[in-house]
């Protein structure tokens, strides 16, 4: 048993959290529990769902130079996300049995708990697919994205109705590359900015438009990743899906293309800052589901190059909980809201029912952070292969200790602990498959 003792929780309820660190879960919430055990002092400080980032890549099989399952969960962990949904777009594509089963072996180094998700092309085998513990589809590009993994509507339509029969949600690459502006194209490799000119906020809004409406005819449950427009959310919600957004698109816009050039290219691409502002308004009142973070790791080599030939991705899975807990310290959203975007919605949305809440008898995924304790972000800092961040110079607000079913995968050098040994920042690497 391990008590932590006198947290603050999101809600403002001071408590003390008993974990049974054999089963992983919590064994009780209460503000009078006996002491039994190891404990840890956590007066003053707040006590989290970990986060459960839906939307992230971790690069293996096929890109072990941008990032691997270690280096990505480590920063994840570091930045308090304790369970992570990887993407399909690696080499091999996960798209059949043989490249989830590569994928789930080299997810073993996980310091986190993942889910792998299940891609869709042509050649995809849905059978194999769903024989194994596939979290969700997706995402399912409706465009090229890294990895030139769009496909046709037909397509779109069959992988809809498959998930639906094996009641698994479709997450969705919502852009119609038909609707890219071909004049904005024509502009010079140096002009950062035409990125955002080229995929238009219309592409983002007419293929969400597309998505929900085939999902409503299936009776699908699709959810739309990384919208980055107020348009874009809005068409998901009235379609009845639910929605994700990034950390980039939240904090970003396209005047910081002047500092981060290249560095800021990512699909769906920067937004106006009246476009940022309804965005963030929209995550504040609770009309957008959850924020994910696309981490997309590419180097600085790979950056390095005209906006029409750098790759498009960012990183961000160690900054996004940072970031919104240095708006609650703010006072621009509330560490309930915070909480629901980052935790208890993501696992409604994915079906994770014993995750995403501090509840007795759930999964002791849990973050402990100084809710006044900020700095500055910076690259070097960080844990992920890549060595860069979008968000450098910014606050954010870092976790102490970080805790995936009980075990402590991460704490930093300012954590205090009383009875628990701490030699070394990370603990082991103990992530497990969330679906098995
Ligand atoms: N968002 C990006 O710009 N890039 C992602 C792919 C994606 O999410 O579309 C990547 O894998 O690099
Ligand atoms: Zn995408
Ligand atoms: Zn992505």
């Amino acid at each position: 048993m391990l008590t932590i003792r006198n947290a603050t929780l999101a809600d403002g309820r001071q408590v003390d959290v008993r974990i049974d660190t054999s089963a992983g879960r919590i064994a009780g919430v209460g503000s009078t529990l006996t002491e039994s055990g190891d404990s840890i002092d956590a007066t003053g400080k707040l006590l989290l769902p970990g986060m459960i980032d839906a939307h992230v890549h971790f690069r293996q099989p096929g890109f072990d130079h941008k990032e691997t399952w270690e280096t990505g969960s480590r920063s994840a962990a570091a930045g308090g996300v304790t369970t992570v949904v990887d993407q399909p777009n690696t080499d091999p594509p996960t798209v059949d049995g043989d490249a989830f089963d590569r994928k789930a072996d080299l997810a073993a180094d996980s310091y986190v708990d993942y889910g792998i998700n299940g891609g869709v092309t042509p050649d995809w085998n849905p059978d194999e697919l769903f024989d194994r513990p596939v979290l969700a589809l997706g995402e399912v590009f409706l465009a090229d994205s890294t990895g030139e993994m769009g496909i046709e509507e037909d397509l779109f339509r069959e992988a809809v109705e498959r998930a639906t029969d094996e009641y698994r949600v479709v997450t969705v690459h919502a852009e119609d590359a038909d609707l890219f502006s071909a004049e904005a194209r024509e502009r010079d490799g140096d002009d950062y900015d035409a990125w955002s000119a080229y995929r238009t906020a219309e592409a983002e809004a007419a293929a969400v438009e597309r998505a929900v409406e085939i999902g409503a005819e299936a009776d699908a449950q699709v959810h739309i990743a990384h919208t980055s427009t107020p348009e874009g959310v809005d068409a998901a919600t009235a379609g009845g899906a639910t929605c994700e957004v990034t950390p980039h698109h939240l904090f970003l816009s396209r005047g910081d293309y002047d500092e981060l050039g290249t560095f800021g290219r990512m699909n769906p691409p920067l937004r106006s800052e009246d476009r940022r502002e309804a965005l963030f308004e929209r995550v504040a009142d609770g009309t957008v589901d959850m924020v994910a973070t696309d981490h997309a790791p590419h180097t600085r080599e790979e950056k390095d190059a005209s906006i029409w030939d750098a790759p498009s991705g960012v990183p961000g899975v160690e900054t996004a909980l940072p970031l919104l807990l240095e708006e609650a310290r703010k006072d621009n959203l509330t560490y309930e809201r915070v909480r629901d975007l980052t935790a208890a919605n993501p696992a409604d949305v994915f079906g994770l029912t014993r995750r995403g809440t501090v509840e007795q008898g759930l999964m002791a995924d849990l973050v402990l952070v100084d809710p006044d304790e900020s700095r500055e972000i910076r690259g070097d800092d960080l844990h992920s292969k890549c060595d860069w961040t979008p968000f450098e110079g910014m606050a954010g607000v870092f976790p102490e200790l970080t805790m995936v079913r009980g075990n402590v995968v991460y704490r930093s050098e300012s954590a205090e602990f009383e009875s628990i040994d701490a030699d070394g920042e990370f603990g082991e690497a103990v992530g497990r498959n969330v679906r098995k």
